[in-house]
């Protein structure tokens, strides 16, 4: 099997040096970290698989260097307006390519479907707590890591090739769940992120403890959590249960003074998901007849900080 990974950070990385160790052939585009992990791969310092070196089968400088052919490409770039999927793939999406997207958030496989509409897209939701601390140099700290896959749009001949990658990707020791109704499963996660992430910038940037050991924002976590649920409940035949909020909220206390991704790039000055995480949520409410009043109000604190940063 041969996987190309287009967005060569922390999630990427991880990955793609699990379906490497069952027997694929990985390749990586890579980009601020192309000169180091061309040079001497990627270190990864885990918790769950201990430390290890990944060295890809092939580094490309950018998707129109690419050479080769591939039954997979994985797409695990930051879901943020300035990476132009469509232009970014077009070098190399084949016939038959199934591309997979790791993201979070919400609407992210639109503009990607209306443009290959005969490929299959696989929306893929990764639970696991990994940084790039340096240029090729991963940490992941999480006890708990597993991906969900599900088809964007369901059908036979896409089920049995996407059955085969995660059952290759089972031979190692990656945990992969599949779903058949992933945009339930995407709702799901977005209690986590569509709640602590913003929260972690706008209460000025809190740690998942902070916030949690601050009486006001945990309350404030747990409304934001609450009404992620009940809205997409509105959507969905199988009803995510209210207990989802406690267990979000006992999992994090789990992983102590952890730095939510979008304060990590807020402290970078990098681009955040802030569309993938709060607008298209909020949009997509809203065509449903669904109002998320905390949402939008978290969502314009933080619209105002980024101006305010500008
Ligand atoms: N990290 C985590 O624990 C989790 C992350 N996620 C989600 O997974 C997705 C990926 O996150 P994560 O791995 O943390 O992000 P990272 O920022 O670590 O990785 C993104 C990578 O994409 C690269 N990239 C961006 N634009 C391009 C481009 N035009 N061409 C080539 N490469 C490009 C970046 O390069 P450069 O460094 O040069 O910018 C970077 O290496 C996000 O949607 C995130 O929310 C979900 C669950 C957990
Ligand atoms: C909740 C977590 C840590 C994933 O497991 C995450 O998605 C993030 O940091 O954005």
């Amino acid at each position: 099997m041969n996987i190309l990974i287009v967005g060569a950070g922390a999630i990427g990385c991880t990955f793609g040096s699990h379906l490497q160790h069952s027997g694929a052939k990985v390749s990586l585009v890579c980009r601020s970290n192309y000169q180091v992990v061309k040079e001497s791969g990627i270190k990864l310092e885990t918790v769950n698989w201990g430390n290890y070196t990944f060295i890809p089968d092939n580094v490309f400088k950018s998707t129109h260097e690419v050479t080769g052919k591939y039954d997979h490409v994985v797409v695990s770039t930051k879901a943020i307006p300035q990476v132009n999927l469509v232009e970014l793939l077009k070098p190399v999406i084949a016939e038959n390519t199934m591309i997979h997207l790791i993201q979070n958030g919400i609407g992210i496989e639109n503009d990607l479907a209306a443009q290959y509409p005969n490929n299959p897209i696989v929306s893929c939701i990764a639970y696991i707590a990994c940084h790039q601390k340096e240029p090729g140099y991963i940490v992941a700290t999480s006890h708990v890591t597993y991906f969900t896959l599900g088809l964007f749009k369901l059908n036979d001949v896409d089920n049995e090739k996407l059955q085969k990658f995660i059952d290759h990707g089972r031979i190692g020791k990656l945990a992969l769940n599949r779903d058949d109704c992933i945009q339930r499963s995407r709702w799901k996660k977005l209690i986590w992120n569509a709640s602590f992430n913003p929260l972690s910038i706008v209460a000025g940037n809190k740690t998942s403890k902070e916030i949690l050991d601050d009486e006001d924002l945990h309350s404030l976590v747990r409304t934001l959590m609450t009404e992620v649920v009940t809205t997409a409940n509105h959507f969905f035949e199988e009803k995510i249960p209210l207990e989802a909020v406690d267990e979000n909220i006992s999992n994090t206390l789990k992983i102590g003074h952890y730095k939510p991704s979008m304060l990590l790039d807020w402290e970078n000055g990098n681009p955040i998901e802030i569309d993938a995480i709060l607008r298209n949520p909020i949009l997509v409410a809203k065509e449903h007849g669904v109002d998320m009043p905390n949402l939008n109000v978290i969502y314009r604190l933080l619209k105002a900080k980024l101006k305010d940063q500008q």
